[in-house]
């Protein structure tokens, strides 16, 4: 067969970029595939644009996607790789999730001291996640955080220059960007990450059976399972990746193993939860959402007044 030609569509950040090559790269492995065939699109998304504002508060929906989807919608792209942490728990119709490469690095890194402990009292914390935030100071109520935002590159030249104490990233992320050496990992049982965190997927329209079929080719199917699940429970508990819950799922033993948390975002309550069950059951996710709620309702009034 002659090799098609296709396009990519991707964010235009490093990290967007590093995650659209690997895509391009692992395809054209599967498929014996020369990577000239496929083009890498990057367009700007509304989340790429506003830079100065805490993303929790645009209110928007859809940041990081929107315009890609408009494009995989008109046919300007075939196919878009997006980090599974951003995208939305409802997706268009027509789109669809085809794939996931393997997970990498889950947990979150903590930048500018060694370990959380360490860090003075009523030190400064740069990070822009809500959940992040109510983690940290879940464990240090004396922890000040500032809004942090921008790439990887001016976080941590901001934590260099004695900006804020500390920082924290993602694990997947630096290590993508061939920064294994920044920071020190924290332990899933000390801080749970965000639902998808170190997921990288791709969606193709939901009618193209030729591109769905050679998608399926780089599906890693643990990666896709755990992170659907995750996903259903942010659905479940009408969250989104703006909001102060973390979820974490794995597979054990056959069986899928998820962990989850709902913070207040002063991180002055919070509820833990875990399920076990087999990979083919379907209610895994609501069940997990459902004991929670019901156990927090609090928190659940603050998450829905969010
Ligand atoms: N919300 C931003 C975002 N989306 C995905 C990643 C990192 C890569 C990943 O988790 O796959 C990051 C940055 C971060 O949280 O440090």
């Amino acid at each position: 067969m002659t090799q098609p030609q296709l396009k990519l569509g991707t964010r235009g950040s490093p990290l967007a970029l590093v995650q659209a090559n690997m895509v391009r790269d692992a395809l054209c492995t599967a498929h014996g595939w020369d990577i000239a065939g496929i083009e890498i699109v990057p367009i700007k998304t509304t989340g790429d644009r506003v830079q100065d504002v805490a993303l929790a508060e645009i209110g928007g929906k859809a940041l990081w996607t929107k315009e890609l989807d408009r494009a995989l919608l008109t046919g300007e792209i075939d196919f878009a790789v997006h980090s599974m942490k951003d995208v939305e728990t409802v997706r268009p119709v027509e789109i669809t999730i085809a794939a996931m490469l393997p997970r990498a690095d889950v947990r979150d890194r903590l930048i500018g001291a060694p370990s959380i402990a360490s860090l003075r009292q009523g030190a400064v914390i740069g990070t822009s996640s809500p959940r992040r935030v109510a983690q940290l100071k879940r464990m240090r109520p004396d922890f000040e955080t500032v809004l942090f935002r921008g790439n990887v590159d001016t976080r941590l030249a901001k934590v260099a220059a004695g900006d804020v104490d500390a920082s924290m990233l993602a694990a997947a992320g630096l290590d993508r960007l061939g920064r294994p050496d920044v920071g020190v990992g924290i332990e899933t049982d000390v801080m749970l990450p965000a639902p998808a965190q170190g997921a990288v997927g791709i969606e193709a329209r939901a009618a193209d059976d030729r591109m769905l079929g050679w998608l399926a080719a780089i599906d890693h199917e643990a990666t896709h399972l755990c992170v659907l699940v995750e996903r259903a429970l942010l659905a479940a508990l009408v969250a989104d990746c703006h909001s102060p819950v973390a979820a974490l799922a794995v597979i054990e033993d056959d069986l899928v193993w998820m962990r989850a948390e709902l913070f207040a975002e002063d991180g002055s309550a919070h509820v833990a939860g875990e399920i076990r069950g087999a990979a083919d059951d379907g209610t895994l996710a609501e069940r997990l959402a459902a004991d929670l709620l019901e156990r927090a309702p609090e928190l659940v009034r603050r998450l829905f007044a969010a």
